[in-house]
């Protein structure tokens, strides 16, 4: 199957910064992919030489199998990018934005899917207002809509959600999943690691530059994070048959846990003991854990 991305061996300097040093990389048709990554890790400028509006000083980058250098038009017909920065024309409505993005790709008819966009993104009641009178979030809508018209097999979110109210962000990611669903493969960049969890099969994390882990999700959860039994006690010590793999963390006990017959028996050494429990929650693996470790183990290597 040729991979929805694919990505060898790519290199970008700016200057002295090795933005990009060495990327390998291939999302398959139909992922929901997540490229994370601290701040200056290379994820935009990535992206960017995806589109072809940076180009790679080394490496390949292809769409659908297209070169994005030597098949530019059917790599970028393959294409939808939701950049991070708001870039719009602040002269044209919302619709006349997206009726001028369709002309670009050559679709006349494209009423009916535009109507359809700008429902999903509960746009329909501003599909006549100045793009300049638009709210921040408001923008970010049309940005998503502008990078759907085409219909794009694949569809590149850089931090689409930053800046945008809850109830949005919910009605886009149900709407993003529903093309997921459909069949398109999703990329997603974003600094709301919850997100990623929730969302993505697959995680790249990235560090300046380079990739420093790749795999499933529910891999990276298990390899990185444990599950813990979460407990608060009131005015009295954690009782010694519990302390050697409990740590305390803003006045929490956190012990690790297998299973719930595990869970039954930390209570029943909280209860030998006479602790007193005032609060109690198991917490499952989450990926902001995951991501701490993998990016402090990581080693620096830039320039
Ligand atoms: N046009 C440019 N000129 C000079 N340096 C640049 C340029 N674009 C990016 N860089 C540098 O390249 C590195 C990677 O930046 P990039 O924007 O790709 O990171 P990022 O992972 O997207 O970060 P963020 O999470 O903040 O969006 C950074 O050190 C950045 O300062």
């Amino acid at each position: 199957m040729v991979p929805a991305v694919e990505v060898r061996g790519v290199e970008k300097r700016f200057g002295a910064v090795r933005a990009l040093a060495g990327i390998d990389l291939a999302v398959e048709p139909g992922e929901f992919f997540a490229l994370l990554g601290p701040n200056g890790a290379g994820k935009t400028t990535l992206i960017s030489a995806l589109g072809g509006l940076a180009r790679a000083d080394a490496g390949t980058l292809k769409v659908m199998g297209h070169d994005v250098i030597a098949d530019y038009r059917e790599a970028r017909r393959a294409l939808g990018i939701v950049p991070q920065e708001l870039t719009f024309d602040p002269f044209f409505t919302v619709r006349e934005t997206l009726e001028l993005q369709s002309g670009y790709f050559g679709l006349r008819n494209n009423g009916a899917w535009i109507d359809s966009l700008l429902e999903r993104l509960a746009l329909a009641s501003k599909a006549k207002a100045n793009m300049r009178s638009l709210s921040g979030g408001m923008k970010r809508r049309v940005m998503v809509a502008q990078a759907l018209v085409h219909r794009p097999a694949v569809i590149v979110l850089d931090e689409p959600t930053a800046g945008v109210d809850v109830e949005l962000r919910q009605t886009l990611w149900e709407f993003i999943r529903e093309l997921n669903v459909a069949g398109h493969t999703i990329v997603l960049t974003t600094h709301y690691l919850e997100e990623a969890q929730l969302l993505c099969n697959r995680i790249a994390m990235m560090k300046d530059g380079r990739i420093v882990a790749l795999d499933r999700t529910a891999k990276l959860l298990s390899a990185f994070s444990e599950r813990v039994l979460r407990v608060k006690l009131a005015g009295c010590d954690l009782p010694a048959s519990l302390a050697s793999s409990a740590e305390q963390k803003n006045g929490w006990w956190r012990i690790p846990i297998q299973d719930t017959a595990h869970v039954e028996d930390v209570l029943a050494k909280l209860r030998a003991a006479g602790a007193a429990v005032e609060s109690l929650e198991v917490a499952e693996p989450e990926l902001e854990e995951v991501f701490v470790k993998i990016m402090r183990r990581a080693p620096e290597a830039r320039p």
